[in-house]
């Protein structure tokens, strides 16, 4: 039996399959938003025909419409939200359901990367939005940020104001404390308020369990961060008194919290 697991984001969309509960296979599909009838032909080379289809969507009806037509008329295809709980994993939204069902599966997704499940986690995901949120060692998710993520910050500079460039983002070295230039300034700005944010949620996460949190990182744009990222967070680490702070990338945490709840309900 294959079933394909489908996290379709703002941006792109991503699609894997489990043949009888397995990965058999390392097979990913990104589709841009214009390419979603692809979906169509890639569900006609796979090894079997899908038979079901579960998933996430936080780009709306349109996209979701789209997905739907692409797949196989055999596959009947669920989109899942977020819940109260969902396993282990338990949600102190005040509206569970308002929470971002990619965000809710990423999180249960972390339960396979975790090496130490006694202490709290972190995931960040930088797409389209980035977010950052965290869960405690009791998997109770204790609430999370949503701000612009790169690509978003640096478009609303350019088409927000008069006189601000477009600028090139492909760099990943740690931009100046001190910009000289417009470009530069963009950059640096752009990028200490991404990790500013994340260091600034670390520390919420160890003042609010006195434990300190592991640090999962995802999404496209997560490269030109990193360098600044982990600059600061040996900064806090010393302050703070630690050896250092974990910080683990990760390709694809929504992909495996799909994949750990189709094979919870196989199980059942
Ligand atoms: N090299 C890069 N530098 C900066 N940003 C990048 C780079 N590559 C991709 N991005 C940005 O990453 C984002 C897409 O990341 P990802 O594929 O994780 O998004 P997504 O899954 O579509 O996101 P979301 O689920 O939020 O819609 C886009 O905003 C894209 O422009
Ligand atoms: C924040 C995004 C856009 C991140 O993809 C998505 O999770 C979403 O649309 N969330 C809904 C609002 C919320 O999570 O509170």
């Amino acid at each position: 039996m294959l079933m394909l697991l489908i996290d379709s984001g703002n941006t792109r969309v991503k699609v894997t399959y489990l043949i009888n509960q397995f990965r058999q296979t390392e097979d990913l599909l990104v589709l841009e938003h214009d390419h979603i009838d692809k979906l169509h032909d890639w569900c006609n080379t796979l090894p079997e025909v899908p038979v079901r289809a579960i998933g996430v969507n936080v780009a709306g009806e349109v996209i979701a419409h789209k997905i739907q037509q692409a797949l196989p008329a055999s596959c009947p295809l669920q989109w899942l939200a977020a819940q109260a709980q969902t396993l282990h994993l338990k949600n102190s939204y005040q509206h569970p359901e308002q929470l971002g069902a990619d965000r809710w599966m990423g999180l249960l997704g972390l339960s396979e990367h975790r090496q130490h499940p006694e202490l709290p986690a972190m995931l960040v995901s930088f797409g389209t939005a980035t977010t950052v949120d965290s869960i405690d060692a009791d998997n109770l998710f204790m609430g999370g940020l949503i701000f612009p993520g790169v690509m978003l910050m640096r478009a609303s500079l350019h088409k927000g104001t008069a006189n601000l460039p477009a600028i090139d983002l492909r760099k990943s070295e740690v931009p100046p404390a001190f910009p000289h230039n417009t470009e530069q300034a963009i950059l640096s700005g752009i990028i200490a308020a991404q990790a500013g944010a994340i260091v600034r949620q670390w520390k919420a996460v160890l003042d609010k369990t006195a434990q300190p949190p592991t640090i999962f990182v995802t999404g496209g744009a997560r490269h030109g961060v990193l360098p600044e990222l982990h600059r600061l967070l040996n900064d806090i680490a010393q302050v703070k008194g630690f050896d250092t702070i974990t910080l683990q990338e990760i390709e694809s945490p929504v992909l495996d919290g799909l994949r750990i709840y189709a094979r919870a309900e196989w199980n059942h």
